[in-house]
């Protein structure tokens, strides 16, 4: 077996997809093609070899949080060319003109206001020339009283018990950032407070909650920002009538939901009391509202200190955002190293791994976060796209992945950047368990770099009884190319201030890539299709007879569950 034409260890493991200049409209974008070529006849571990500060150079700090991002190809040229682009692009005038309450949504006419949710700063945060700030105090206040009222057992079912079950029936945005935070809280959780979760429309979620409640100390939450959307409809119905079900007289029934939208009349119309409902702005987007009412869960779960805490390190995350200069600002080189990697070397999908069992929902969080707001080809001029815009984000606890698909990371023909995220210290101090879980991630990093030549792989087989064609072939297996990008995003313990300020970390980096990508990163057209067809598809799967829709392959599933369910 010759090796001579045989080169994995020289395989950087990034190569771009495309030969073409991507993002061509800033001029930076073109001098970025001669910092790849550049750069890829260097290592990252190279790259280390030649300044014994890159580890220090490389870091931000912000927040509580900090980034590591020495472990990317990347130099002090290449990071100022990157933030000069993000500088053509009008990331500091459309950061500007987000927190001065203008209508940066412009396809639905709306301000992107989520950050006046957490600003503890003296600002008087103004939407069409009128403070917001008064309706946010009253909305929070409203918040503290509920959760006083329903903690000190003020607040009853009817039957005059506590209230133990809390359900927040809502989807998307009104759903995943509320779940992903309150796990990320558990150690704040109250031990008599339960909470559980409908979103899906699927029957199967319903009834696992339903027969884990009780119905007189149940209050469900109704987030709806439109009240309009079908999943959390109907799941309140079917709530509200088991409810009934369960003896609850339905002139208490107002005892047991609450509810939050922007959407006043529909949630009166639904049945909701009127001063059970949570008023929100227009101006918060549906995936930015878990600081909004939307959040009502995480107080009434843990304490309202609990979720000002979480605000406060949220808004801290936004001054730095606001403040820093573009290379020392944690979400903006976040963006720019997301853009680098997907419109330069090729990239299609972003994994987010994080080491914390708590943050076991946060990936799903991102995936709406990102997915929904950067998922797009046409630009806020409704012009075409010829670049890569959004990442596939995914990703799940490490350790798990490691014994899963972190194989891919290592050996894989694709280039999957990643974030590790770190809590240096954990809430549940078991033996040396925490230590092995931050020595893995660590480890991880360190050998996405590094990885394995085929000396060293030659080197470990000898003496192992192998013959030369056996040792040549199972060593060129064990070849790891290394060379693959990882940011390490650590803090010192996952409170309730780093969850938030991670949580805005992402939102900004979100916002950035969504400049630079001229997209407006807060409309979701391309979910409406879907749900235009579902409610066609609806009645034929419901009426006795259909007439066809236009493709053979929908006709005959509607035939088949129509044969096995009517
Ligand atoms: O809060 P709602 O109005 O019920 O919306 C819930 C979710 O559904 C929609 O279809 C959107 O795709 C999401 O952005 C939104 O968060």
């Amino acid at each position: 077996m010759s090796s001579e034409n045989f080169k994995p260890s020289n395989f950087k493991g990034w190569e771009p997809a495309v030969n073409t200049t991507p993002l061509s409209q800033y001029a930076s974008a073109k001098i970025l093609a001669a910092h790849r070529d550049r750069l890829s006849s260097q290592t990252i571990s190279g790259l280390f070899a030649s300044d014994p500060r890159r580890a220090e150079t490389y870091l931000i700090s912000a927040a509580g949080l900090e980034l590591d991002f020495s472990k990317n190809a990347i130099d002090q040229p290449l990071l100022k060319t990157l933030a000069a682009m993000a500088g053509e692009a009008g990331v500091a005038e459309k950061r500007t003109a987000m927190v001065a309450g203008e209508k940066i949504n412009s396809s639905e006419n709306r301000a992107v206001f989520h950050t006046a949710l957490r600003d503890f700063t003296n600002s008087d945060p103004q939407v069409d020339g009128e403070s917001i700030k008064p309706g946010i105090e009253d909305v929070l206040q409203k918040i503290r009283i509920l959760t006083s009222n329903i903690h000190g057992g003020k607040w009853t079912g009817y039957s005059g018990k506590k209230i133990r079950h809390i359900i927040n029936i809502g989807v998307g945005g009104s759903f995943l950032g509320i779940k992903a935070v309150l796990d990320g809280l558990q150690p704040w959780q109250r031990d008599d407070i339960t909470t559980h979760y409908i979103a899906n429309i699927d029957p199967t979620e319903l009834h696992q909650v339903l027969t884990n409640i009780d119905a007189e100390t149940a209050l469900f939450i109704v987030a709806s920002k439109s009240f309009s959307t079908l999943e959390t409809k109907l799941n309140a119905t079917a709530a509200r009538s088991w409810m009934l079900e369960q003896g609850v007289p339905e002139q208490d029934i107002h005892r047991h939901f609450v509810a939050i939208s922007s959407n006043i009349s529909a949630a009166t119309a639904f049945g909701i009391a009127k001063d059970n409902i949570f008023p929100m702005g227009d101006w918060v987007g549906g995936r930015y509202s878990l600081w909004s009412a939307i959040g009502l869960m995480i107080p009434l779960a843990t304490s309202y200190a609990v979720f000002e805490r979480l605000l406060k390190g949220a808004g801290a995350m936004d001054q730095h955002f606001l403040t820093a200069p573009f290379t020392e600002n944690m979400p903006v080189v976040m963006a720019l190293l997301g853009i680098w990697h997907q419109n330069w070397l090729g990239a299609e999908s972003h994994a987010v791994i994080p080491y914390d069992s708590r943050l076991t929902t946060f990936p799903k969080h991102l995936q709406q976060m990102d997915m929904e707001s950067n998922g797009k080809t046409v630009t806020r001029d409704g012009e075409a796209v010829h670049y890569h815009t959004g990442a596939v984000i995914w990703g799940d606890v490490g350790t798990n992945g490691q014994h899963a698909y972190h194989q891919l990371f290592h050996q894989g023909s694709r280039l999957v950047p990643i974030d590790f995220i770190v809590p240096l210290q954990s809430c549940n101090p078991i033996g040396a368990q925490h230590r092995w879980l931050v020595a893995h991630a660590f480890a991880q990093s360190q050998a996405l770099m590094q990885g394995k030549n085929l000396e060293q792989a030659r080197a470990e087989l000898a003496n192992k009884g192998l013959n030369e064609s056996q040792l040549e072939s199972l060593a060129r297996q064990k070849v790891i190319p290394g060379n693959r990008p990882s940011n390490m995003l650590t803090m010192d313990r996952l409170t309730p201030e780093n969850l938030g300020a991670l949580v805005a970390l992402y939102e900004h980096k979100v916002f950035v890539q969504g400049i630079i990508w001229n997209l407006n990163s807060f409309d979701q057209w391309g979910v409406e299709l879907g749900k235009v067809l579902g409610n066609k598809i609806f009645d034929c799967l419901s009426e006795d007879a259909f007439s066809d829709v236009e493709d053979s392959s929908t006709n005959r599933l509607i035939k088949k569950f129509k044969l096995l369910n009517d």
